[in-house]
């Protein structure tokens, strides 16, 4: 059992009220979750403030309260804590409750706007090969050594993960691969954590809606590299324009990777097509099953990291040809009969929309159609609507508007702001059916043999969120229906 003294190390306590030797059951920033003898932290966030449950954190049992503002009425059973940040604190708290997890593990984070889940899930797939017990948090799943946790955010919240890191550490999981996501980092809900390392895959175009503008993103993103300790290592990309500046405050050891100019793991690739990449790196040739150019960013990130942790280049490199992406992430299929390809990818941002077409666009003959069902989010940045119907259009021959999450938005709405700036050659290439599935059916039934019909947006996503109701929808699954109608 934990008291109150032993979990409140490191946290910056500006006034105290009350003993602080006592026991300490659980720790919470969510009242509703508050038992007898938790204790609770008041944490300020987008739509209410924790600091007005307090009183009724201490009705469900809480002894002791950290918040930024004392509440003017105290219980006399109950200790306050004064902090000058509930949301760092409750980091802290969490980290020292859980047993401090990431002093017992070797803990690698993933930040970048795409890329991470990949970058994240390709490592924790590598290091099992090369025999080491892993653990992974990711948008996809969390994996404590081959057990599937699902996954509610891309990185949870500080209380959540610290549970799931300190499972890790207790099953004996030598390294965690881990996303940061950029809300994770200005939530300091990684605050407390001991970084072994961090990776930056790139920074482009997404969470305008949050973060307001994007220097306030580039500097949430920095910061994670700011906070790494000295004996942690920080990986950059070199190809992207904020690769360097995100180094910058660093005191990890700093290391580059690159397609393009010089770097500590530089590669090239020979090759790129549906049966994989061919690349050289460092001086040494190898076959991926991974397919594009994106892929190759993100193979040379893992490479990277892992030659960081110690590991054998040959050997790597040898369990990472015989990889394969993660779930949704350019996850194809090809029709029996009319050799339709059909691809279901993760792609919800303009960037990344851009990437996996111009992936494709590589790997076509020459006279295939490209037919691509996008939509945009609901309750997500609306600045990027119209930029990635646009981009749809402007690399496709054929275009399916549709929805994606409508959330509380309707969807008509949203396909109007897709719609709202497209220049004259869109228009003419694209058309909008709300219902996604009838989206689907409708690019499959225009697709001609042998042309590619990409499915943008949900990648692995089994639901599809309407007006706060997930339905059961899986693009794979529809894909696969509608193909084997196509074949009867
Ligand atoms: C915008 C955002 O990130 N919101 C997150 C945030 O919620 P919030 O700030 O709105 O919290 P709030 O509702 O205002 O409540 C403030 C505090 O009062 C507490 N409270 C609230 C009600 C109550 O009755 N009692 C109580 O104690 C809450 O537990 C909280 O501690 O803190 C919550 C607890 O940590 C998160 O669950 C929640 O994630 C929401 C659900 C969400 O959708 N987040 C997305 C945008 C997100 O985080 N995405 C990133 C990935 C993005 C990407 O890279 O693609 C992710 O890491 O998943
Ligand atoms: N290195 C990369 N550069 C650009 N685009 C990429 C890269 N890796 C993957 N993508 C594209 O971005 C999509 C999302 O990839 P991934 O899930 O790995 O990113 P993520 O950073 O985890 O996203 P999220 O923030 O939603 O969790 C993929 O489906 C693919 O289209
Ligand atoms: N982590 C991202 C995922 C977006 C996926 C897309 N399918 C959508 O629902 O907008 C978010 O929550 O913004
Ligand atoms: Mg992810």
């Amino acid at each position: 059992m934990k008291k109150l003294s032993d979990i409140l190390y490191k946290v910056q306590t500006t006034a105290l009220a009350g003993i602080t030797d006592m026991d300490i059951t659980d720790v919470q920033i969510d009242s509703r979750k508050v038992q007898k003898g938790t204790c609770f932290i008041a944490v300020k966030g987008a739509a209410a403030d924790g600091h007005l449950f307090i009183s009724r954190a201490i009705e469900s049992g809480a002894v002791a309260i950290v918040c930024e503002v004392l509440p003017a009425e105290r219980n006399e059973d109950v200790t306050y804590v004064q902090t000058t940040s509930s949301a760092e604190a409750a980091g802290l708290i969490a980290h020292n409750f859980y047993d401090s997890p990431t002093n017992r593990i070797k803990l690698v984070g993933v930040t970048g706007t795409n890329g991470k889940t990949t970058i994240a899930t390709l490592l924790y797939r590598l290091f099992n090969a090369l025999g080491y017990k892993c653990g992974l948090v990711s948008t996809v799943e969390n994996i404590i050594a081959g057990t599937i946790i699902p996954s509610t955010h891309t990185t949870p919240d500080a209380i959540s993960l610290n549970s799931l890191l300190k499972q890790m550490a207790d099953e004996g999981c030598d390294f965690v691969f881990m996303e940061v996501s950029s809300h994770a980092i200005h939530q300091k809900r990684i605050a407390g954590l001991q970084f072994a390392g961090g990776i930056f895959s790139n920074i482009t175009h997404d969470h305008l809606d949050y973060h307001q503008t994007f220097d306030e993103y580039i500097r949430v993103k920095k910061a994670f590299f700011d906070g790494l300790p000295a004996q942690a290592f920080a990986i950059t990309n070199l190809d992207d324009k904020r690769g360097a500046v995100m180094l910058q405050n660093t005191a990890a050891k700093k290391l580059t990777y690159s397609l393009r100019t010089v770097a500590d793991f530089k590669g090239k690739i020979l090759e790129n097509s549906l049966t994989g990449l061919v690349m050289v790196i460092n001086e040494q040739e190898v076959h991926f099953r991974l397919i594009g150019e994106f892929n190759a960013y993100n193979l040379l990130a893992v490479f990277g990291a892992a030659i960081s942790l110690g590991e054998d280049k040959s050997q790597v490199l040898l369990a990472l040809s015989n990889l394969t992406g993660a779930e949704g992430r350019f996850d194809y299929i090809i029709s029996a009969k009319d050799k339709i390809i059909g691809i279901v990818d993760y792609a919800h941002t303009p960037d990344a929309l851009v990437n996996v077409l111009d992936t494709i666009k590589k790997l076509k003959k020459g006279y295939e159609n490209v037919i691509t069902v996008v939509g945009c989010g609901g309750d997500r940045d609306k600045t990027k609507r119209p930029v990635m119907g646009q981009v749809a259009c402007d690399n496709s021959d054929k275009v399916v508007f549709t929805s994606d999450n409508p959330r509380s938005e309707e969807p008509e709405a949203i396909l109007k702001d897709m719609e709202a700036t497209l220049s004259t050659a869109a228009r003419r290439k694209y058309i909008a059916i709300a219902d996604r599935k009838q989206a689907i059916k409708t690019a499959i039934s225009m697709a001609q043999p042998e042309d590619i019909v990409l499915i943008a947006g949900k990648g692995h996503e089994k639901y599809q969120d309407i007006k706060g109701v997930k339905h059961h929808f899986d693009d794979k699954e529809v894909l696969v229906e509608m193909f084997e109608l196509l074949d009867k």
